[in-house]
């Protein structure tokens, strides 16, 4: 029988991350936002069931992104399950679980619960933590991640508004979260016996393939995106695979769309920072101001900026709105509302900015941030999409099943090169 893939992603961005990833393999991916069951929305995804329904049915793999990275760890596992338990029912007999390649947790979760209750109703005994992506400068030795040259908890991770990382030994960090013992696997070597979560070294990607072929008989795998593209090439069977090389690709159009184009960007990390900085060297930027305590108020002010923007310059300039860019911006906000709700503030403020924006007939969203993008996504009530080319490594260009006249770029805060927005809106100035 033919193996099919399901993926279970913490966040938006990291599943279009992960989407990426696997239609290297050229395999045929599917990427949905949430579940009914899941999604307690019945609305919302019943909207295109019938659409969903054949993207389903023709995709090797289904990667199903929830929004559960930074929510209580019980409700993180319900939903986690209740997506579990939609692939199993889809006939996805395997489970790769996405976090982030730089382990975005807290000492309470939502990695450890999240892939213990995975673990126990797959009956796995064995589960191998693999978030290393080489190719992002995303390493992990002797246990311990790095960052480029830095280790996890010297780098600016240490700041995440949300999930601050502050010890780079996942060893002890995962142990923290998790019932299972946790215990190491070293480069290219055999894994331990016994019923334990391993933690996978892996510097390169020749590690990560010795990794895929160790686990080939694994019911569960969990990790960054990278590890799951040569696990995919292990496990799923698929003869007529170099038909659909470049999948998304061939069947879409990749470039940016004719017509509008808006970033938001709601990421406070240092990779998206310089990405605004370059950009507002020759596009306009609207700095949100974040000093009124309302959503409407805040959304209306870069609304109209916007629109003047459009008036007197020209009719299609890119314009970029960003929450993170004033000095202090952050830490101001969150003294004043506190963390939760100040997070939960600015992510509302973009979700009604997105809004208007689709509904005025902007053509291309590109989008900053993980929770950023959960906020947008829901609101837009976007139930899945098809895989476009990538711009940067693990982040793809993604054209929504229900609305294909439109494009959107989900990016992880940390990931592209300074000129990231530049390639991200198809202009070299
Ligand atoms: N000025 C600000 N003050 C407080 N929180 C902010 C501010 N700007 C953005 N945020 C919040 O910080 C979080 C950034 O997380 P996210 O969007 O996942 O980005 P990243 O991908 O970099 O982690 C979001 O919840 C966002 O609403
Ligand atoms: O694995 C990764 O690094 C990304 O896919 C990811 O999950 C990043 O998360 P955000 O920075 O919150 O977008």
């Amino acid at each position: 029988m033919k193996t099919r893939l399901g993926c279970i992603a913490d966040d938006y961005t990291g599943a279009t991350d992960l989407s990426s990833m696997l239609a290297r393999t050229g395999l045929r991916v599917i990427q949905l936002f949430g579940v009914p069951e899941v999604a307690g929305r019945p609305n919302h995804v019943g909207f295109s069931d019938e659409v969903n329904r054949d993207a389903i049915d023709q995709a090797d793999i289904v990667v199903v992104a929830l929004k559960s990275r930074s929510i209580p760890a019980d409700e993180a596992v319900k939903y986690s399950l209740g997506a579990l338990s939609f692939l199993q029912h889809q006939g996805f007999d395997r489970l790769f679980f996405k976090y982030c390649s730089t382990f975005d947790s807290t000492p309470q979760g939502n990695i450890g619960p999240v892939a213990d209750a995975l673990a126990d109703r797959l009956e796995c005994d064995q589960v191998v933590f693999c978030p290393s992506f080489p190719e992002n400068g995303r390493t992990v030795y002797q246990g311990h991640l790095f960052v480029g040259d830095q280790l996890l908890s010297e780098s600016s991770m240490r700041e995440h508004p949300l999930n601050p990382m502050t010890d780079s030994c996942l060893v002890r960090w995962l142990q923290s979260q998790s019932q299972r013992p946790v215990g190491r696997l070293g480069r290219r070597s055999g894994l331990p016996e016994g019923r334990q979560h391993v933690v996978a070294d892996a510097i390169d990607d020749d590690d990560l393939r010795h990794i895929a072929r160790q686990t080939r008989e694994h019911r569960l795998l969990t990790g960054g995106s990278a590890i799951a593209r040569y696990w995919a090439e292990e496990i799923v069977s698929c003869p007529d695979r170099n038909a659909h090389q470049n999948h998304g690709e061939t069947e879409t159009n990749n470039g940016p769309l004719a017509g509008r184009t808006v970033v938001l960007a709601g990421s406070c990390s240092a990779a998206t920072r310089q990405q605004v900085a370059l950009f507002r060297e020759t596009f306009p930027v609207f700095d949100l101001p974040l000093k009124e305590p309302s959503v409407d108020v805040e959304s209306e002010r870069a609304w109209h900026w916007t629109q003047a923007q459009w008036n007197s310059i020209k009719n299609d300039t890119p314009v970029l709105i960003t929450s993170a860019s004033i000095p202090n911006a952050v830490s101001d906000l969150r003294r004043r509302l506190g963390e939760n709700e100040a997070a939960n503030f600015v992510e509302a403020v973009f979700a009604s900015l997105a809004e208007k924006f689709v509904e005025s007939g902007v053509q291309n969203l590109v989008v900053a941030g993980g929770e950023t993008s959960g906020a947008i996504v829901n609101r837009l009530k976007i139930c899945g999409v098809r895989i476009g080319c990538e711009i940067a490594p693990g982040v793809p260009r993604v054209f929504p099943i229900q609305h294909p006249e439109m494009s959107l770029v989900l990016k992880s805060g940390n990931f592209g090169s300074e000129r990231f927005f530049f390639d991200a809106i198809g202009r070299n100035s």
